[in-house]
């Protein structure tokens, strides 16, 4: 090609590429346009830390010289001169989103994480973020999350659905400090506690447990709650319709559903490998015919507390609260496997709320605002006083209701998580809709394997 046709298709050529700028350009202001406020703010950002990005970080020292002249480098400088050494930075993407930024970078020779987490907080004070974590992001390679806004004190809503979930074995809590999706496994877990002092979220981090799961028809729920008399007042009394259960505070109706789902517990036991052709209701997963059965105690401790007097009366309700503590702890040692799942939500957790024997049973526990650092460590664990800035005894300010603190499996220490307030008239229409979908599984149970259980012989008779 000789240089005059080179001039002759240079025009074309320019064209096309400032079209093509031009297009990306208007896609770019589309989209800053139709975004919100918090939103805009996020993509100008994000446009902020790309551009600054080459000087930050020769700034922050996340760059290297490369003294070995590239080949084109070597032919194009004149002989007397040595070329250039470069100065390389990792390339950087950057994307907005609600909470701020999250960049991926790859590392160099020299930098790499360890290199990025050092300079995390200059990087957070650079790009204006109230927080910015490094994570490994596959070989070579790191991911950058910075959060403009604390999602912790940041009250979200989750507005359910209504549509059978995905996936049963999982729990979607909400999200952490860097607002990423927290999630508990269910497969295998026969218990999980949940504490915090009184109006931080407890109950509301169960509504949303029942409002997801209800629309499917593999789980069923039966609730214990301490804090009412009768099923129509309470928290609860807007879910009665996908109950399959219900009891108030009566001590001797609380034992009665005990005794009855330890007798669903047994027969599953006795007849899931002839039902399901397993030994383990979650090698199959929950179904239809076998469904994942949640008891909730809400306000646990009002059905195992310790009632000290000789009269007759309270030496009865002793008795009856003891049996409650063996009902519930069977359920929590034995039913993992048959599918049955019990969550505790109290105010404290230590021994005389929930008995010891029950509660270091639980694999799952999760703790929002607790007053002292007794409460956090029987809520949590020992180890809470390892990690004490996510003890929830810091969590004491109104801007935390609806943020718990919990072990996750797979990282190290505490996380801090911001659970969504859901409003009970959604929780009172997912009800009404999915109600057709209750179904006691013990029906279910001697449909598909008569029952052959009796209550007085052990558990090895079953
Ligand atoms: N995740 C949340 N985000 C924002 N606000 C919330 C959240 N959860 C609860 N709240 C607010 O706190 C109030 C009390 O919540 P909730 O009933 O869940 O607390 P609790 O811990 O169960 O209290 P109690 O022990 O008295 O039952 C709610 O009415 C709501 O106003």
């Amino acid at each position: 090609m000789t240089l005059n046709e080179l001039n002759t298709y240079s025009p074309v050529v320019a064209v096309t590429v400032l079209t093509v700028f031009a297009v990306i350009a208007a896609v770019w202001l589309g989209r800053y346009i139709a975004a919100d406020r918090t939103m805009k703010a996020s993509i100008r950002q994000a446009v902020k830390v790309r551009w600054g990005w080459k000087r930050l970080a020769r700034m922050q020292g996340l760059s290297v010289t490369d003294k070995m002249p590239t080949a084109l480098a070597s032919l194009t400088t004149d002989g007397d001169k040595t070329p250039k050494p470069r100065e390389l930075t990792p390339a950087l993407k950057v994307k907005p989103d609600r909470f701020g930024i999250v960049a991926r970078a790859n590392c160099l020779p020299k930098v790499g994480l360890e290199q990025f987490q050092k300079a995390a907080p200059h990087l957070a004070d650079a790009w204006r973020c109230v927080r910015v974590s490094v994570m490994p992001d596959g070989p070579g390679h790191i991911i950058i999350r910075g959060v403009r806004r604390d999602p912790l004190i940041t009250p979200t809503e989750h507005v359910p659905t209504g549509e059978e979930p995905e996936d049963l074995a999982t729990w979607h809590l909400g999200v952490d400090d860097y607002a990423q999706s927290v999630t508990v496994p269910l497969k295998d877990v026969p218990g999980v506690t949940v504490a915090g002092l009184p109006g931080y979220g407890k109950t509301s981090l169960i509504n949303r447990f029942i409002c997801d799961c209800a629309p499917s028809p593999n789980v069923q729920f039966a609730v214990a709650d301490g804090k009412v008399s009768t099923a129509y007042e309470g928290d609860y009394a807007d879910l009665m319709h996908r109950l399959f259960a219900f009891v108030g505070d009566d001590l001797d109706e609380a034992n009665a559903l005990f005794k009855r789902l330890v007798k669903l517990r047994r027969g599953r036991s006795a007849s899931i490998k002839d039902v399901l052709g397993v030994k383990n209701m979650w090698h199959v997963g929950p179904s239809e015919k076998w469904p994942l059965t949640v008891l909730i105690l809400d306000e646990a401790h009002t059905y195992f507390r310790d009632y000290k007097g000789s009269d007759r009366e309270t030496k009865r309700l002793a008795a009856l609260t003891a049996e409650n503590a063996r009902l519930v702890e069977d359920l929590v040692k034995k039913g993992r496997s048959v599918g049955i799942l019990v969550i505790l939500a109290t105010q404290k957790t230590t021994g005389d709320a929930i008995p010891t024997f029950i509660r270091d049973v639980c694999p799952v526990g999760l703790s929002f605002a607790q007053k002292t650092a007794e409460a956090s460590v029987a809520a949590l664990g020992e180890a809470i006083r390892d990690w004490p800035d996510a003890n929830p005894m810091h969590l004491q300010d109104p801007s935390y209701v609806g943020v718990a603190s919990m072990a996750l499996q797979g990282r190290p220490g505490f996380t801090r998580v911001r659970t969504p307030y859901v409003d009970d008239a959604h929780a009172a229409e997912i009800a009404n809709t999915t109600g057709h979908r209750t179904c006691d599984p013990q029906i279910l149970l001697d449909h598909y394997a008569p029952a052959r259980i009796d209550l007085h012989k052990d558990d090895e008779a079953a």
